[in-house]
Order: C-alpha cells, then structure tokens, then sequence
C-alpha cells in the first residue's frame, strides 16, 4: 500500500514553502524504505523551487541530500537492512542496462537517469519528491551504505556538494596531487569542501573569491593562499600558476580572467553556473593548451567511495542545523551568503 508522507514544498516560483502531505510508493521488490532524519539544503534546491531553471514540476519537495534509517526493505533487497543508517544523492532511478550506467555514471544514463525531486518517476510516471520529508521510498542500487565512524548529523551535505566536488577532483587526479597547484573560485557549500577534498588529496590549494573577508574562512578550511579575484594586482599575479580550477560560482560570469591563470595544460571545470556563459576567446584556450569543461555531481561507485574518504579523514561540510519550519529564512539567507557553508534541516523536528 501507498503510505501518507509529510514534507515542506511550495506550488508556485513565487510561494514560500510550507507543510504538505503526498504519498509514497509502495515498496517494489528493489526498493528501500527510509525514515528521513537530516536533508541538507542545495543552492540547487532553491533554482528548482524558484524556477530558475524554468523545469520546475509544481509542488516541488526538494531535498537531495539525504540521511536516514531504513524502515522496510523490498525481498530482493541484499544490501540494506531494517535499522541501517543509509543517504541518497540526487538520482534515484537509471537504467542501469547502457553504457554509462555500466561504467559508474548512472547520473548521465542515455536512458534518463531520474532525480531524487523535480524528476519523472519511470514506473508509474509519478514526479518525483525530495529529502525534505519524512520518509522516502528508493531503488536499492541508488541508496549508501553510511560508513561506520561518519557523523549522520553532519554528513548530509556530502550527497551533492560532496560529490559534485570530489568527482571532477578525482577525474583530473593527475592535476589534483601533492605537489600540484588547485585553485577553487566560489566559497559556498560546493566549495569549501573543494578546498577541502583538495587539500585532503595534497594539492596546494588556492581559494578564489571576490570577498576580502573570506580570506580567514578559507585558510581555516585549509586553503594555503587566497586571491581576491576583484583585486586585478592579485589576478595578474597569478597568471599561469594552476593544474587545475574547480569553478562552482552560481550564477553566469566570465570564465577568461580564470583561464588565464591557467598554467599550460591545465584544466578549469565548471559545476556552478548551469546557464548560459559569455563567449571565450579561443586563444586564451589554445596558447598554453587549455581545456574548460564541466561536472555533473557524481556516479553511484564513486559517491561510496567518497563517503568512505570522508569517514577516514574525518572529513566533514561545515553546517547549520536547523529545524523544518525554519526552511524559509534558510533560504533568504543562503540568497545572502549568510551561511558557513550549509544549511543541514533536520527533519525530526518542525516538520
Ligand atoms: N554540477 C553539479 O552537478 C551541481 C551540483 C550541485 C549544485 N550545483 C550548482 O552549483 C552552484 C553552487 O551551489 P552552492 O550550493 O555551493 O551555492 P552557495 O550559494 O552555497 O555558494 C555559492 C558561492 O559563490 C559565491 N559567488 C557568487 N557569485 C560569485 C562570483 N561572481 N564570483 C565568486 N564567487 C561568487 C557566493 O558568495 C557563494 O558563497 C549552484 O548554482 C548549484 O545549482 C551544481
């Protein structure tokens, strides 16, 4: 039978968030039941409630980093039982039969891979609804094992920031190792935890902002030097000097004053700005033999194993806890980068 949710959404770009009641499949015979316990809030969950994206699917329940506990599993669940504290990410569904799909990056299945909200859900058509709920219903292949000694409370982010951060760092792994130099533009919840996977990983790490007053913040995350990217002195400074930048700035700019300080060879990817970009000039890529390209959050092989890092090293996203009724003025908020980097909601409580 269908079970009767409870989540926080909002019916139009223009409408707060507020308390909704919605059903949940019943389980399939691959699925995992999950009792929500803390959702961490996406800059890409206001776009899609604001319609940035113009895709949005009305009510939208966003939510797509997401820790829990398992309460049922479907009989041909082998990897999750009845207590497990388990995640889910931004996809839940893929075909898991195409070439991507076989090779670990299910999130880009030439079938359609489905996301966690805002997505079509391939069975019965339904649109799918997110972590800010307080149970979820999800194919076993797309749900994590929590690695013993990974604080729940604190990991949450790690399903999307985490991973969109960690993967395209581990795909240029050759550019991204001691003795290498990585630059990250963008202080927010994407990337403070690239400066972090980055110095984890041993590069030499550079944070790229355009406030002066981030500066501490990010030595603190374990950037070894700072530009401020409005300073040109600083910019021109730099020219040349990186393997590798991690772009995750939100909103649409121009990538050229980056690329120059590119070093031959060297990679830039954006995972920020999903919009349209102004033009490059082609030489800025062709002298020095310069690529720019992007990455979309993570396979579900990888987003294990980065779980599993962050387990050893301790590795955690910086977080607010809040409580559900609260969603609102985390958003305000996070509109005004007024959060040290991301809000975590835990769903227990003000649902
Ligand atoms: N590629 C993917 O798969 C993927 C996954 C998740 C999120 N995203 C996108 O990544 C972007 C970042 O998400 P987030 O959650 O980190 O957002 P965030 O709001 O937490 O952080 C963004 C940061 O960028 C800074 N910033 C804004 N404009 C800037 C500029 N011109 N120069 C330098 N810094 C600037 C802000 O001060 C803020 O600190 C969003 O657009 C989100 O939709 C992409």
């Amino acid at each position: 039978m269908p079970t009767q949710a409870r989540g926080w959404g909002t019916e139009a770009a223009d409408q707060p968030l507020k308390p909704m009641q919605f059903e949940r499949r019943d389980l399939r015979s691959d699925d995992v039941a999950i009792k929500i316990t803390y959702a961490g809030i996406c800059h890409s969950d206001l776009h899609q409630c604001r319609n940035d994206w113009h895709n949005s699917r009305y009510p939208v329940i966003p939510g797509h980093e997401i820790v829990g506990i398992v309460t049922d599993v479907g009989p041909n669940v082998a990897r999750h039982k009845v207590g497990d504290t388990v995640a889910v990410g931004t996809v839940v569904d893929s075909d898991l039969t195409c070439v991507e799909c076989l090779n670990g990056w299910e999130q880009f299945c030439l079938g359609g891979a489905t996301f966690t909200y805002n997505g079509v859900d391939k069975v019965d058509g339904s649109i799918t609804k997110g972590g800010y709920s307080d149970h979820i219903v999800v194919r076993e292949h797309f749900v994590f094992q929590m690695p013993e000694g990974l604080d729940p409370a604190r990991a949450s982010p790690l399903l999307c920031a985490g991973i969109t951060t960690w993967s395209p760092l581990r795909q240029y792994a050759d550019k991204v190792a001691p003795g290498k130099k990585v630059a990250v533009a963008g202080l927010g919840g994407l990337g403070h935890l690239g400066v972090k996977f980055a110095a984890a990983l041993g590069a030499h790490v550079t944070m790229i902002t355009t406030s002066p007053g981030k500066a501490d913040d990010a030595r603190a995350l374990g950037a070894h030097d700072v530009i401020v990217s409005r300073d040109p002195a600083q910019m021109q400074g730099a020219a040349g000097r990186f393997d590798f930048i991690l772009d995750t700035i939100p909103v649409a700019h121009d990538v050229q004053p980056y690329l120059t300080l590119l070093r031959r060879g060297g990679r830039m990817v954006l995972v920020g700005a999903i919009e349209p970009l102004p033009s490059i000039h082609g030489g800025l890529l062709i002298m020095g033999n310069k690529a720019i390209g992007g990455s979309g959050v993570g396979g579900v092989a990888e987003t294990q194993k980065m779980l599993e890092f962050c387990a050893e090293h301790q590795l955690y996203p910086e977080t607010e806890t809040i409580t559900m009724d609260k969603v609102n003025e985390a958003y305000e908020r996070l509109l005004k980068n007024d959060v040290r980097y991301r809000f975590v909601i835990d769903v227990t409580q003000g649902l």
